[in-house]
């Protein structure tokens, strides 16, 4: 290629990104007379409600429906993602906490869904996150849910018990972990590994296969175990992508987990309802009396109606010894004519029914 034509695709390539560049401006101000018009259309005393999950959702999947490359549509919708990120940060900046510290995959899920034109905030526990939501200082927050390798998070599905909140989202990620060490660690003297307890169990095999004596040491989260390897020469620790290059630790070993399809879910919670999309997931929490077929009359109404049941948990109740709760997710919406039916017929046999939330299934 000589250097004339490539002279000339640069400066084909100004032309258009000055076109990209006027047209997301355009978008933007689009974004901004939605604002206007959402103010101007209050009722008295009415909060605003400028951030629409289902409406982001459509617009997401209207990208991936109408990409034609040469972009992936998950790249596509990626950017996508951002731009939109950006036009509603101009209506009103997104505060979101999340189970931190920075680094963690909880904030890589945060960012994710939210794009990264949000205020977000670390939180030291899912716990508080749920209550820094509860207690509105922020819109909403991002908790991990559940693990294809290790199954619940507990600590989530027990906060639900606690807590009201609604929840408006979900996203998934592929959960990859490294063994990463500091510039002072002596690779050869490693006798400890520091990593969440859900990491180290998520990379248990590989661990027994190549450190077998070595101490696994559990802490609050991955991004904490990345900073204590900082300053310590004989440990090392298990964390993400994130975690390794906000600690300048470097990779002993690559993609350690047990599973090549770990992935981790994550729900964003809130106190909006999110109206239906037509691509819908719903969680409710239901607890049954204590008697034979409890289980059974529970999932009945799903199955004569051809419903998708995508999860069910089962936690201690927490209100008497031997009692349980049940967590179920399913496809549909709780507004849907059918799935109203369902609820209404689970709800005559149940000791308590709760809706947790409707929201529209990940789009990316
Ligand atoms: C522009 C709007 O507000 C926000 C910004 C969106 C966007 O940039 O596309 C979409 C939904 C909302 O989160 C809207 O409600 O349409």
């Amino acid at each position: 290629m000589s250097e004339q034509e490539l002279k000339a695709l640069r400066v084909r390539i100004d032309a258009l990104d000055t076109k990209v560049m006027e047209l997301i401006s355009e978008r933007a101000r689009c974004a901004q007379e939605v604002a206007r018009v959402k103010m101007a259309s209050l009722a008295e005393g009415e909060v605003p409600v400028f951030y629409r999950p289902e409406r982001e959702a459509q617009v997401l999947k209207r990208v991936m429906e109408r990409n034609q490359g040469p972009l992936g549509n998950e790249e596509m919708a990626r950017l996508f993602r951002e731009i939109m990120s950006s036009c509603l940060a101009l209506e009103q900046p997104l505060k979101v906490a999340y189970l931190g510290p920075e680094g963690t995959f909880t904030q890589a899920a945060a960012m994710k869904h939210f794009g990264h034109a949000v205020i977000s905030k670390p939180m030291a526990a899912i716990d508080e996150v749920f209550r820094e939501v509860a207690a509105g200082a922020v819109n909403f927050g991002v908790v991990p849910v559940e693990n294809s390798t290790e199954g619940a998070v507990n600590h989530t599905l027990d906060s639900f018990l606690e807590h009201d909140m609604v929840i408006c989202g979900e996203v998934e990620l592929r959960i990859h972990h490294h063994l990463l060490v500091g510039e002072n660690t002596k690779t050869d003297s490693i006798s400890r590994i520091y990593s969440h307890a859900q990491s180290l169990a998520q990379c248990r095999k590989w661990l027994d296969a190549h450190y077998p004596n070595v101490e696994r040491v559990a802490v609050s989260s991955n991004a904490e175990a990345a900073k204590r390897v900082k300053g310590e020469w004989n440990s090392a620790a298990i964390a993400g992508d994130m975690a390794a290059g906000l600690y300048g630790l470097t990779r002993l070993a690559e993609k350690i987990e047990d599973r090549p399809d770990n992935s981790t879910r994550f729900l964003m919670i809130g106190s909006q309802e999110v109206p239906p999309t037509g691509d819908d997931k719903t969680s409710i929490i239901v607890s049954m009396s204590n008697k034979p077929g409890a289980l059974h009359e529970l999932l009945v109404p799903f199955h004569d109606n051809g419903i998708d049941l995508t999860r069910i948990e089962t936690r201690p109740s927490r209100s008497g010894k031997w009692t349980y709760v049940f967590f179920i997710d399913f496809v549909g919406h709780h507004r849907d004519p059918l799935i109203k039916g369902v609820l209404e017929k689970i709800s005559q046999e149940a000791v308590a029914l709760k809706v947790l939330g409707s929201y529209p299934k990940a789009v990316l």
